[in-house]
């Protein structure tokens, strides 16, 4: 193991015991509470709101008088002993009105915000992560309600059903759903096209789990911040109703309390004081309560995770993944007539419609295979469409990407059947992170920030080997025991900021073989590491290939990669398949000259690629000349 890699296990090391002991920079491992309480926001809104709902769950045992409960004897009293807050022009207790106007009030607000949220959150998810037609609907009922005058809405609904505040709040709630459309749909688009959801989808999870997992956790805490300021807007809202005298006259409430203050503003202008204090602290708790949620959440996630982790070790259902991955295999029949590789690439052409209506070609008719046990090197300059046919075969190309030709086969069965225009997703779905693995070119951006390295391999073997989560998680740290990762405990419970760049390919590489796949592809796995750490992934890669048997196809640019790992190579220019053949016969005699200026860029003032002398029983091959 290299030096390098030895550093970045101490220095993870360290990063642990720091975030044990809590130094700064450092993960603090204290709960969302814990954090809030920490915060002085937090505490002095969890206090107001806190004292807030207490007294109004308390309303009916505390509060000395009925709230509609009037001593026509003593109108517009001065606070005394009996009426700690006086009384209003009616003669009744300020202070028990109060008190139940915070009923009302806290559970109207709730009802408001629970509609917008129930309405605006999910329809913003499949908008976000879906778009097309969804979002196209959604975006226009989204206008419509937009452009609607509230208040005039509000009012007719009123005029229509009745004085009801509960009415009253659910058609707010409606009207103002947009505003939780939107900001989740702008959260989850600025997410959707991250590396670490295309390798999430790689590992086998379904829409609804990459949703639930590695979108909602972005989209959380504004909805967190956005439903105080709501529930605020909501208070001011239905008080401005009431204060305007369209509120049930039967009810206390604070929007009462406050137009009966107004009314008697010179003769007990003390009257407005109550009513305007409560609202006040209510809506100004809210506000500061979201923003001490948002900042304790950016840590929280990592909370979670943790204790999902116990649940997990104390978890004792086992399954055996022998079985499991047999009765996944055999599912994958091989159709009759095909001839048999494991994956077999067909005249594949893949295109992108422009403006004028043509559809431009990036890959034009591709045809190679690949076979368990073998690495199929797909070498080429930039641009050349080597991801694109990678991406091809892992179902992977963007939504505007269309098959103009081909077809692909796994195991027999067609991903891209002749006559398709796009990948089957369906079909895809049964084999991509279960028989399909993908290593990514840049391990950092592959990996979600939000969660630890462990749960980022435990989720799919669960999901896909059908075991339980605590033998998921043996399983995890010996696999990367497996890729050279020295202390695996403590990667196990790492987050991928504390993981240098190598290590974290090394974690890529271990989840691509977690689920004991029979095709691994991996789109140029060393581009973004430092050259001292390539050779070390390199070489784990060949390693577990053969040990596991898998089929490898390896895109890269470099010749040299090629030449030391692989035992077949395609040469790819322009979108088009050049030259194909083993690499000792691409090597000492390319016929194509795009191939010969490939070799001789990479030979050029080198020293003598001593990788390709050959060993008996190694998978190392002969020198070039
Ligand atoms: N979404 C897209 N829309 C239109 N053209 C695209 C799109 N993605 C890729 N292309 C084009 O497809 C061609 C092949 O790209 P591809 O990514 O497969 O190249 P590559 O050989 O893998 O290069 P690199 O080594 O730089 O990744 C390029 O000309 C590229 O501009």
């Amino acid at each position: 193991m290299s030096d390098s890699v030895d550093s970045a296990a101490v220095s993870a090391d360290s990063m642990g015991v720091a975030a044990k002991t809590g130094q700064s920079g450092t993960v603090v491992r204290s709960t969302v509470m814990r954090r809030l309480l920490k915060n002085p926001m937090g505490i002095a809104s969890l206090v107001i709101l806190l004292t807030i709902t207490v007294l109004a769950i308390l309303a009916p045992v505390i509060a000395p008088f009925e709230e509609n409960f009037a001593n026509i004897s003593k109108t517009l009293a001065a606070p005394d002993s009996v009426n700690i807050m006086g009384t209003d022009s009616a003669g009744r207790d300020t202070w028990s009105r109060l008190l139940f106007g915070a009923q009302l009030t806290l559970l109207s607000a709730l009802l408001c915000a629970g509609v917008a949220i129930a309405i605006g959150l999910p329809a913003g998810l499949i908008a976000g992560y879906y778009a097309g037609k969804f979002e196209a609907v959604s975006n226009w009922v989204v206008s419509i309600l937009m452009s609607l005058p509230g208040l005039i809405v509000l009012l007719t609904i009123r005029a229509a059903f009745g004085p009801s505040v509960w009415i009253s709040m659910i058609a707010f709630g409606v009207l103002i759903s947009p505003s939780y459309f939107r900001l989740t749909r702008t959260a989850v688009q600025s997410v959707r096209n991250e590396l670490y959801v295309d390798a999430a989808r790689v590992s086998g999870l379904s829409d609804l789990s990459i949703i639930a997992r590695h979108i909602f956790s972005v989209v959380r805490a504004p909805i967190i911040i956005q439903t105080a300021a709501i529930a605020g807007v909501a208070i001011a809202i239905q008080s401005g109703l009431e204060f305007l005298g369209l509120g049930d006259p039967t009810k206390a409430t604070w929007g009462v309390m406050l137009s009966e203050g107004f009314k008697n503003v010179y003769l007990t202008p003390i009257l407005l004081l109550w009513p305007a204090l409560a609202m006040a602290l209510t809506i100004g708790g809210l506000v500061l309560l979201g923003n001490a949620i948002r900042d304790a959440l950016e840590d929280g996630e990592k909370i979670k995770h943790r204790k999902k982790r116990a649940l997990a070790s104390a978890d004792s259902t086992t399954t055996d993944p022998a079985k499991a991955r047999q009765s996944r295999k055999s599912v994958a029949a091989v159709d009759a007539g095909t001839e048999h590789h494991l994956v077999k690439v067909t005249n594949l052409g893949v295109g992108y419609p422009q403006a004028d209506g043509s559809i431009k070609k990036v890959v034009d008719d591709v045809s190679f295979h690949v076979d368990r046990g073998e690495i199929l090197g797909i070498v080429g300059e930039s641009g050349s469409g080597k991801s694109q046919t990678a991406f091809s075969i892992l179902g992977l190309l963007p939504d505007n990407a269309r098959i103009v030709g081909g077809s692909i086969q796994f195991d027999g069965n067609y991903t891209v059947a002749p006559g398709d225009d796009r990948v089957s997703q369906e079909r895809l779905s049964k084999l991509r992170g279960k028989r399909i693995s993908y290593i990514p070119q840049e391990p950092m951006s592959n990996l979600d920030p939000a969660f630890t390295i462990g749960y980022q391999l435990v989720t799919p073997m669960v999901r896909v080997l059908g075991i339980s989560k605590a033998e998921a998680r043996q399983r995890a740290l010996k696999l990367l025991t497996d890729v050279g990762i020295i202390n695996p405990e403590r990667t196990f419970e790492a987050y991928p900021h504390e993981v240098s760049g190598g290590m974290a390919q090394r974690v890529l590489i271990a989840g691509a073989i977690s689920c004991e796949p029979d095709l691994v592809i991996a789109d140029e796995p060393t581009t973004a590491l430092d050259v001292t750490v390539q050779a070390d992934v390199l070489d784990l890669l060949r390693e577990l290939q053969q040990r596991l048997n898998i089929g490898v196809i390896l895109v890269t640019h470099n010749f040299g990669v090629v030449a030391d790992l692989c035992d077949r190579v395609a040469v790819m220019q322009n979108g088009r398949l050049v030259e194909e053949g083993t690499v000792r016969e691409i090597l000492r005699n390319p016929k194509e000259p795009y191939t010969q200026t490939l070799l001789g860029s990479m030979l050029e003032g080198k020293t003598p690629m001593t990788m390709l002398v050959s060993k008996p029983g190694s998978a190392q091959k002969e020198p070039v000349a």
